[in-house]
């Protein structure tokens, strides 16, 4: 479970000696149970990101608290919260973030590779993830030769491929066109089903928020509604 509790930060702004603090995050507090979906939606500015980069340890918040599987990340110094990450977070982005000079499968690979795990295994291990997603057949195609749901699979197969709990995505279909979006909707609903796998998702988009277990909504840096997708 991840637990987010009085959650407060700012920015400072503007040049030195004359900066103002503008408050993003005004006391946010919720939680996601381990094996949901629960989508963060919320206009331009809310603070959606802001509050995904300090779940994820980005970003240390002015005040409040956040617990991990029972342990307390926001006290982390970067070193062990880049540490934590590695082993407890996976990540998925609007724009993919694949590395252009490497195959489909050598992109998937990748954390495997950093983590020092041999080439026998990660060849097994991403060949496994490359099927789930529907890739073997575009394995060996570089980024530019892929289309944008096929980047994105890539970039979920990435983000899976050291089995995290939890994947944090912001605007994952936000580059997509909505026939592929749905795909990728459909993609992330069932690897959450066999896999298990918590997924924090931010979107200003409410209709991609229809497959959400749970929806919370942002609102000028405070959560104005929640529940379970069959209450709202
Ligand atoms: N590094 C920063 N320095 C100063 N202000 C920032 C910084 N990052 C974000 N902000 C401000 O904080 C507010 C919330 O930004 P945030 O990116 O969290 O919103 P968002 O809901 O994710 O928006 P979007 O959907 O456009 O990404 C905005 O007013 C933004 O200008």
């Amino acid at each position: 479970m991840i637990s987010v509790r009085d959650l407060h930060h700012s920015f400072k702004i503007g040049k030195k000696g004359k900066e103002k603090k503008i408050p993003v995050l005004k006391g946010i507090t919720f939680n996601v149970e381990d094996g949901e979906i629960v989508f963060i939606v919320g206009r331009s500015g809310s603070g959606k990101s802001t509050l995904l980069h300090i779940m994820a340890g980005f970003l240390t918040p002015e005040s409040g608290e956040i617990q991990v599987e029972g342990v307390h990340t926001s006290s982390f110094t970067e070193a062990e919260s880049a540490k934590f990450r590695l082993d407890h977070f996976g990540f998925v982005f609007q724009n993919f973030q694949l590395m252009p000079g490497l195959t489909a499968f050598e992109n998937v690979e990748l954390p495997l590779k950093l983590k020092g795990v041999n080439k026998g295994s990660r060849k097994d291990k991403v060949k496994e993830i490359m099927q789930q997603v529907g890739l073997t057949d575009v394995q060996n195609h570089y980024p530019n030769e892929l289309s944008g749901g096929q980047q994105q699979r890539v970039s979920i197969a990435r983000a899976l491929i050291t089995d995290p709990p939890i994947i944090f995505a912001d605007e994952p279909t936000g580059s997509l066109d909505s026939e592929t979006e749905q795909d990728v909707l459909l993609l992330i609903q069932s690897l959450n089903k066999t896999r298990g796998i918590t997924f924090v998702i931010i979107t200003h988009d409410d209709e991609v928020a229809r497959t959400a277990d749970r929806i919370y909504k942002m609102h000028d840096g405070e959560l104005v509604e929640g529940g379970e997708q069959h209450e709202i």
